[in-house]
């Protein structure tokens, strides 16, 4: 029998983690938020304020929803604090090590029958599944960016993922509004295995000189009509992130065509990670972004 979900817990109180947090809370669903930092989780907090004020201001969310989705979140300091929990949702920094080690905390103490998820944009659910003691109740749950605003998510099976965990996670998603599309467990999935080389590519465009920053993006934008200009998607989504799914791609599929690009390796080293830290292909210090080369 499917479970039935009536409290999330969220792992990462990052961008994504808000997000999911945001939609779940909407959907009536109890919230408990967690961060290895609990600033963090207050900030987190302040993010979803000021996002679903955003929503009621357009009129697609009432200040009375609003006002009940913020009273059913609540801050999570320490692991346990999400024993009771009925789906737990892991969307910390995509890197395996540290996704690992956040469900080796977990899995002593959420309940036997909880169903985890990884919200992770590339990794294995299979392997991350396997760490556990549970990889039958174990999926992937891959939410796009800015939650909120985008209609889909992919839902990935691993290899021992039971039947009622699939079918329980597709009317958790059908609760929160949302528009599945089921991905087989290859690396980076169906979205960013298209996306990522397209952005990585931009990249390379602009390491070549083939154009600036400015120009690549409008010519996307313009061009190719896309809502937003690959580099400034890559700013949006974090270069952090973006690097981590294309060294998951070039080391899983062994093929040279998914080598990241050495500019944006040479981005992340610098600590120019995009939006979130300020800067990336964008400077986002000033009024209005300034392309960085
Ligand atoms: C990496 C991975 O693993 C997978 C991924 O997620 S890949 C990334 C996938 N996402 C994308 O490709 C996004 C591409 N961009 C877009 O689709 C659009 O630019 C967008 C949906 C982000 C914004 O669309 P837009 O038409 O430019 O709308 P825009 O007017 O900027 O924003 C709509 C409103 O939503 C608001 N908004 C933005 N983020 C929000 C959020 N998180 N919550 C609530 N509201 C939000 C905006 O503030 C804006 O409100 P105002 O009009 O009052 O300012
Ligand atoms: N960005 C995107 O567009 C998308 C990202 N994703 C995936 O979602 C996940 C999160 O990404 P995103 O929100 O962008 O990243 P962010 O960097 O915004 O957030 C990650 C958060 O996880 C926290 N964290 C790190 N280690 C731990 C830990 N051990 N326990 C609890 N929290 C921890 C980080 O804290 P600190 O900063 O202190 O390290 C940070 O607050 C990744 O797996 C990413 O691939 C999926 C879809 C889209």
């Amino acid at each position: 029998m499917p479970l039935e979900i009536k409290k999330v817990g969220v792992i990462g109180a990052g961008q994504m983690g808000n997000g999911i947090a945001h939609v779940c809370a909407l959907a009536g669903y109890d919230v408990a938020l967690n961060d290895a930092d609990p600033d963090r989780i207050r900030s987190g907090l302040a993010t979803i304020n000021g996002n679903m004020a955003k929503q009621v201001s357009k009129g697609t969310v009432s200040e009375d929803d609003r006002q009940q989705a913020l009273g059913r979140i609540a801050a999570a300091d320490r692991v346990e604090d999400l024993a009771d929990c009925d789906l737990v949702i892991e969307s910390a920094t995509e890197r395996e090590e540290v996704k690992r080690k956040i469900f080796a905390s977990l899995c002593p103490v959420v309940k036997p029958e909880a169903l985890l998820a990884s919200n992770t944009s590339s990794i294995s659910i299979t392997r991350l599944a396997a760490s556990t003691d549970r990889p039958e109740r174990f999926i992937g749950i891959h939410f796009m960016n800015p939650v909120p605003l985008m209609e889909l998510v992919e839902l990935v099976r691993g290899i021992a993922t039971d039947d009622d965990t699939f079918e329980s996670s597709k009317q958790f998603v059908t609760r929160l509004h949302k528009t599945y599309a089921v991905a087989e467990d290859f690396p980076a999935f169906i979205v960013n295995r298209i996306l990522l080389p397209m952005i990585n590519e931009a990249i390379y465009t602009l390491y070549e000189g083939v154009g600036s920053v400015d120009s690549i993006d409008r010519a996307m934008k313009l061009g190719a009509n896309h809502p937003m200009g690959p580099l400034q998607l890559a700013d949006f989504i974090g270069l952090d992130t973006c690097l981590a799914v294309m060294q998951v791609l070039h080391e899983g599929l062994a093929d040279s065509k998914y080598r990241p690009c050495p500019l944006l390796v040479k981005y992340v080293e610098a600590g120019w990670l995009g939006r979130k830290t300020q800067r990336g292909f964008y400077d986002y210090r000033g009024e209005k972004p300034v392309p960085t080369r």
